[in-house]
């Protein structure tokens, strides 16, 4: 039977008069791995808790397959919390162990479970280890088993890959995509624009707590920027251009963004008007680009 896909149906939630979330809404299908951005303080530990049931609401709702998640089907939610919960001085397969066995597996298949995680994400030498005594990114890798230990149906996860060593990366999204190909919706939050675009089906931008932007990297990256290297351009010279935005100036480089029927060699001859031109061409921006174009209005 398929995942049930998550709902994030119109989301709001004030810390005093602080707007966390304004009405957030977005969904993740069964066998998508959603990627979750958005700048410091827009929302996403907000979004996550709250379906996570560790924070209420005040109005919208958190479907699962349609329905209002309730505490019984909360339990089939694997979640890798910002601030991390492990317990310190328990042993990396005991605490594995007593996870399982809290999400109702029992003990037989609790131990199978968590050695198996154990043996996937390399740490069989630091099973019998306190979680204290290993260092930041073993400790990641075991808040990720914690996560999925108890064969969860949705996968939520609050930046996994912050602090964690190229390898360890690898190995993350590696799980997450193969976790997502058994058909569960995977979210998670992160920083590493790149990442999120190399890794992820869809990505939600996220900003003052709603969706400000949401599809597959090549949707949201479709239009195109007009890159031109006019070495003796003097600088900010495409700025009093009409319908040009400059997204990046460098010296002797500049990326624009050109309104719809702006023509191209209207660019093209400011260009030259400034001496030679090297270089004039259309290419897709980046995550990170559209990001920056979308948090901040401004391209920087
Ligand atoms: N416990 C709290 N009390 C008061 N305000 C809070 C609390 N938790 C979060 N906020 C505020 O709510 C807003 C959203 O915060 P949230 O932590 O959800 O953002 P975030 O997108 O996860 O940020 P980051 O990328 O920095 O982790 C911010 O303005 C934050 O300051």
């Amino acid at each position: 039977m398929p995942a049930p896909a998550l709902k994030i149906d119109r989301l709001s939630k004030r810390y005093g008069s602080v707007v966390a979330l304004d009405g957030i809404s977005f969904e993740v299908a069964p066998g998508e791995l959603f990627g979750f951005v958005g700048s410091n303080g827009a929302g996403k530990t907000t979004t996550m808790r709250i379906v996570l049931g560790v924070l209420a609401a005040d109005s919208g709702a958190v479907r699962f397959g349609g329905e209002p998640v309730t505490h019984a089907t909360r339990t089939r939610i694997g979640y890798m919390p910002e601030e991390r919960g492990l317990y310190p001085k328990m042993r990396v397969l005991d605490q594995l162990v007593y996870l399982a066995e809290l999400h109702g597996l029992d003990n037989t298949r609790a131990h199978q479970a968590a050695e198996g995680w154990i043996e996937r994400l390399g740490l069989r030498e630091r099973r019998r280890d306190e979680v204290q005594k290993l260092s930041l990114g073993n400790q990641q890798r075991v808040q990720l088993a914690a996560a999925l230990v108890h064969d969860p149906a949705v996968l939520v996860l609050d930046e996994p890959f912050s602090g964690l060593d190229p390898i360890a990366v690898d190995v993350m999204s590696e799980v997450l995509r193969e976790k997502a190909a058994t058909g569960v919706p995977v979210v998670f939050s992160s920083h590493q624009l790149d990442l999120v675009e190399r890794l992820c089906d869809r990505v939600g931008i996220i900003q003052k707590g709603r969706v400000v932007a949401c599809g597959t990297v090549a949707e949201l990256t479709s239009a195109a920027l007009l890159v031109v290297s006019a070495p003796d351009a003097p600088c900010g010279w495409a700025g009093q251009l009409a319908g040009v935005r400059v997204v990046a100036d460098e010296p002797g480089r500049t990326v624009l963004e050109l309104d719809p029927g702006v023509d191209d060699q209207r660019v093209l001859a400011a260009a030259l008007a400034t001496g030679v031109v090297r270089e004039f061409r259309w290419r897709r921006p980046s995550l990170a680009e559209l990001f920056r174009n979308v948090v901040t209005g401004s391209g920087e």
